[in-house]
């Protein structure tokens, strides 16, 4: 379980960080980026949340979790609105970190230059098993890397891997269990290698 470095003391004017929490789908990430917020807000914290606006599968205002855990957040276009709005936080959050583009990196930099706790959730690979970019480098240049593990739908064991059902090549396609599937190392390549 992660534990807060510095949860009680007021950031600005020191040295901010970031962290990251990454995995497949269903792996938890949302719920473990809710768990932290809250408990930042408990004390008496700046807190917001962003997401892109692209993503509207359960509700436009408020980053929710595939079991309906949810809190208040901002959508936004482009990452550099981040940077634009979030002057007066302390803690800023940021979800589905995958679907902003490249400037993310910077972004979350800037804050945590400014002093201040930056929180990322993203899918670290993609549907074909490859790195997510931009995620991959908000991993290299984070303090703090949480990887979480979803349970594979084929046989149980820890899952890392977002199986697409469907047969889009497309990297962005939105969707929950209708079209994906968490699995195993082990069922995600013999899946893959099945359904070429
Ligand atoms: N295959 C699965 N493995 C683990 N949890 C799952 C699975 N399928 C559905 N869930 C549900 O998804 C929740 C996690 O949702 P969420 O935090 O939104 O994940 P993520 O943001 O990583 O997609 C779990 O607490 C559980 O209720
Ligand atoms: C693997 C993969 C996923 N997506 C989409 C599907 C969902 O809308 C989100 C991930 O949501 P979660 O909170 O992590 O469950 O991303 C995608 O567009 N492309 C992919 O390769
Ligand atoms: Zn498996």
């Amino acid at each position: 379980m992660f534990v807060e470095p510095n949860i009680g003391t007021p950031t600005t004017g020191k040295a901010g960080w970031i962290e990251v929490i990454c995995g497949s789908m269903f792996s938890g990430k949302t719920e473990e980026l809710i768990r932290r917020l809250n408990r930042a807000l408990i004390a008496q914290q700046k807190v917001e949340i962003y997401k892109p606006r692209v993503d509207k599968r359960y509700s436009k205002e408020k980053v929710v979790s595939h079991n309906q855990n949810a809190i208040e957040s901002i959508p936004v276009n482009f990452a550099n609105d981040i940077l634009l709005r979030a002057g007066h936080c302390d803690v800023v959050g940021v979800d589905e970190a995958q679907f902003f583009d490249p400037e993310i990196i910077h972004v979350c930099n800037q804050l945590a230059i400014q002093g201040k706790r930056v929180i990322v959730a993203g899918l670290d690979m993609d549907f074909m098993g490859v790195p997510f970019e931009p995620m991959d480098k908000l991993m290299a240049t984070a303090e703090y890397i949480t990887k979480v593990h979803a349970i594979c739908m084929d046989c149980g064991n820890i899952a890392s891997y977002s199986y697409r059902r469907t047969k889009s090549k497309k990297t962005v396609v939105l969707g929950e269990k209708d079209i994906y599937e968490a699995l195993c190392r082990k069922c995600f390549y013999e899946k893959m290698h099945r359904n070429k």
